[in-house]
Formats: C-alpha cells, sequence, structure tokens
C-alpha cells in the first residue's frame, strides 16, 4: 500500500514538473501542428508562395497587430494588479516594446510590397480574432487565463516563422525578414519566458481556472488556423 501510494506522488510531482502547458501540447499536439505548420506558412518554407498572398497577409496582420497592443496592455495591468513575481511585468513590458518595433516594421514592409495599409479591410477573420481579444480583456478574465492566451499566439508565430528559417528550408530571400521578426531565437527565448510565467500562473489556480484557460488556449489555436486561411487568395 504504501509504495503504491508513493509511487502516485511521485507521478504526480513528475507531471508538476512538465508543467501544465507542455501537458496540453501533447494532449493537443495535432491543432498546436495545424496552426504551427500551415499550408500558408509551409508555402514560404518552400518557397512556392504566391506574393499576393503574402500580400494579404501583411494587411490583414497590421490590423491585428493594432488590436493586440490593448490586448497586451490589459494583461499588463492584470500583472501589476495580480501577479506575485514583479519580473512578470517587465517581460511583458518588453513584449509591449517590441510592438512598437512591429508597427513600425509593417509600415516599412508594406510601402516595400504596395500595400496601402490604410485601405485594408479587415476579414471576417480578423474581426472575429479581435473581438476575442476584446473579451478577454475584461477585467474579469483573471491574469492566468489572459496570459496564457497572450503566450498562445505568440507562440504560434515564433513556431510557424522559426520553421521557415530551418535547415533546409527555400524561404524566398524578400520573406526572410519576415520569419526573423518572429522566429528569431530572442524571440523565441520571449516566448519561453512567457510560457513559464503561465505555467507558473496556472499550477497555482485552481481546477476551473486551469480549464477554462485550456479552453482559451484551444481558441486562439482555432483563431490562427483561420487567420492563416484569410490568406488564400479567392477567385
Ligand atoms: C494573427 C497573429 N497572431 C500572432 C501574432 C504574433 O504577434 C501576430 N502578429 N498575428
Amino acid at each position: 500500500m504504501e509504495a503504491k501510494s508513493s509511487q502516485m506522488v511521485g507521478k504526480t510531482k513528475d507531471n508538476n514538473k512538465v508543467g501544465v502547458i507542455k501537458t496540453w501540447l501533447r494532449k493537443h499536439r495535432l491543432i498546436f501542428t495545424g496552426a504551427t505548420r500551415h499550408p500558408f506558412t509551409l508555402s514560404i518554407r518552400d518557397g512556392t508562395v504566391d506574393f499576393k498572398s503574402f500580400k494579404k497577409w501583411l494587411g490583414q496582420d497590421y490590423i491585428f497587430v493594432r488590436a493586440f497592443v490593448p490586448f497586451v496592455a490589459s494583461v499588463l495591468v492584470k500583472a501589476s494588479k495580480e501577479s506575485d513575481d514583479t519580473s512578470d511585468i517587465e517581460v511583458i513590458l518588453s513584449g509591449m516594446a517590441s510592438l512598437n518595433d512591429e508597427i513600425a516594421w509593417f509600415k516599412k514592409e508594406a510601402s516595400r510590397f504596395g500595400v496601402s495599409l490604410t485601405s485594408v479591410v479587415p476579414q471576417k477573420a480578423n474581426v472575429d480574432y479581435c473581438s476575442f481579444l476584446e473579451k478577454l480583456m475584461s477585467l474579469e478574465v483573471e491574469y492566468p487565463v489572459a496570459m496564457t492566451a497572450f503566450w498562445a499566439i505568440e507562440a504560434v508565430y515564433q513556431e510557424s516563422f522559426a520553421h521557415c528559417l530551418e535547415e533546409g528550408s527555400e524561404t524566398p530571400e524578400e520573406l526572410k525578414e519576415t520569419c526573423q521578426r518572429w522566429g528569431n531565437e530572442g524571440f523565441g527565448k520571449y516566448c519561453q519566458s512567457l510560457q513559464n510565467i503561465a505555467n507558473r500562473c496556472l499550477e497555482k489556480a485552481p481546477d476551473n481556472l486551469v480549464s477554462k484557460a485550456e479552453v482559451v488556449f484551444l481558441h486562439v489555436l482555432e483563431h490562427e488556423v483561420e487567420f492563416w486561411n484569410m490568406s488564400r487568395l479567392e477567385a
């Protein structure tokens, strides 16, 4: 009896070490892969991408990123009220700083590709994703839940674009800068910091919050897939 129960304790400890997010990534591997190995980003990686698709994505993503800024600000506010670790604020703040660079980069990139950012009409998938963000900004949404969404949103881009830079990829020269933006090592480390924060929060959170965060994580993945799908060119 005693041996058995200590074995179970050992197992629980192991799961805790692995972390809530790692457990989700295993459990939802296929959905995660659907978002991070989408035909659009795979076409960038293998060099077959249609530049019209890329331009469409660029214009839509600029709109998304503008909406993402107040969402990240709302996570910062939650962290300042609910976090027990002051370094969370610094990580989130560094994310906001990189969004500042990102907006400038979108403007530069759009002009390089001849995309007029002022005339981009947000598509349904984008509007839906932005209203999902809007709901997560509510003061009623708890810090661990919002932090999970924040991590997942950044992680999908990091994994997707890092894959376009791996050995064997044939990403066109003109698109390498885009892939670098989210696929670089620094961005990878930043995503890991976000994951660590989310994990720490989730480990202390009650079960109902962890379930809520898991649902939000899955919704992020669905929105990301829909977002990539937008780059498809309709006849
Ligand atoms: C749709 C989307 N998801 C994630 C990111 C990463 O910031 C982005 N720029 N756009």
